[in-house]
């Protein structure tokens, strides 16, 4: 069950409560979650890590309201009821192909009752932090894999979501564009905190976006650790990705990755 009410504490904008999520198929059944009990903080940027197929998707749904739980709470807590609660960013570039990458951004605005032209104006904002500003009237099929990805990220971030939930945003992208984009989320991020769950298979990713990376354990998820991330904000990503530190965490999350992956 999910329920939006003010959590105990005051620091926590998300508590997962002993988490279970069990999913009926013809075959039987598929145990994806188990006893998941984690908090996301206020403001905070968290990194699910985890084997292929130990929940990581199923939590994030759980979260985005777009799933419900076996057993279990979630607590989200909605401090401006004004403001849209969360958005959610999915890796196949969720963007509708019939509308223009402007008209793509204003949609959530509109739909939230902003006026037309104030809606135009925060699109066009967005899409120039995304440095899609040349592309607005476009149609998303005519522009790139990447760049269909910078408009579902702008969509999300132009509602000013209190939750911005991100599920393996940058997956299909190629390598090098996916350090760019991963950059440009980490300047944007900076400049406009709010709270992120971002879902990622990639312990660079995770260690070069996270303040935390709770690290799942293979199926049934549950949360095998959590570590801090311990580089001091605004990040410098050549400065991060070259230093001894981020080389010894990378070592040491792979190590405890790896444990999960080889059968038992
Ligand atoms: N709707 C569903 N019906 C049945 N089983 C499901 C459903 N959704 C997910 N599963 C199963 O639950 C398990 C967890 O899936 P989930 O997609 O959450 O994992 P994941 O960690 O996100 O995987 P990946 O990293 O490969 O994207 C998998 O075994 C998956 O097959």
């Amino acid at each position: 069950m999910t329920e939006r009410l003010v959590v105990a504490e005051p620091a926590v904008k998300v508590e997962i409560g002993d988490v279970g999520k069990v999913f009926s198929t013809r075959a039987g059944s598929v145990e994806a979650l188990s006893g998941i009990t984690l908090d996301v903080r206020d403001g905070e940027f968290l990194c699910l890590l985890g084997p292929s197929g130990c929940g990581k998707t199923t939590l994030l749904r759980i979260v985005a309201e777009l799933e419900r739980p076996s057993s279990g709470v979630v607590r989200i807590r909605h401090d401006e009821p004004s403001r849209t609660l969360s958005a959610v960013v999915f890796q196949d570039y969720s963007v509708f192909p019939w509308k223009t990458i402007r008209h793509n951004v204003m949609f959530p605005l509109l739909q939230a009752g902003v006026r037309r032209a104030r809606a135009r104006e925060v699109a066009d904002h967005w899409l120039a932090q995304l440095d899609l500003a040349a592309f607005a009237d476009a149609y998303p099929d005519t522009v790139s894999g990447g760049m269909k990805q910078r408009v579902a990220i702008a969509r999300a971030l132009a509602v000013r979501p209190e939750l911005l939930l991100m599920d393996e945003p940058l997956a299909a992208l190629d390598a090098q564009l996916r350090l760019l984009l991963q950059e440009k989320l980490l300047e944007l991020w900076q400049a406009n905190r709010s709270t992120v769950v971002f879902v990622t298979h990639s312990i660079d990713e995770a260690l070069l976006l996270g303040d935390r990376i709770a690290v799942m354990s293979a199926r049934p998820g549950r949360i095998s650790t959590v570590v801090d991330v311990p580089f001091p904000r605004p990040r410098d990503p050549d400065r991060i990705r070259s230093s001894e530190d981020f080389a010894k965490l990378r070592d040491d999350i792979w190590h405890r990755l790896r444990r999960e992956l080889q059968p038992a």
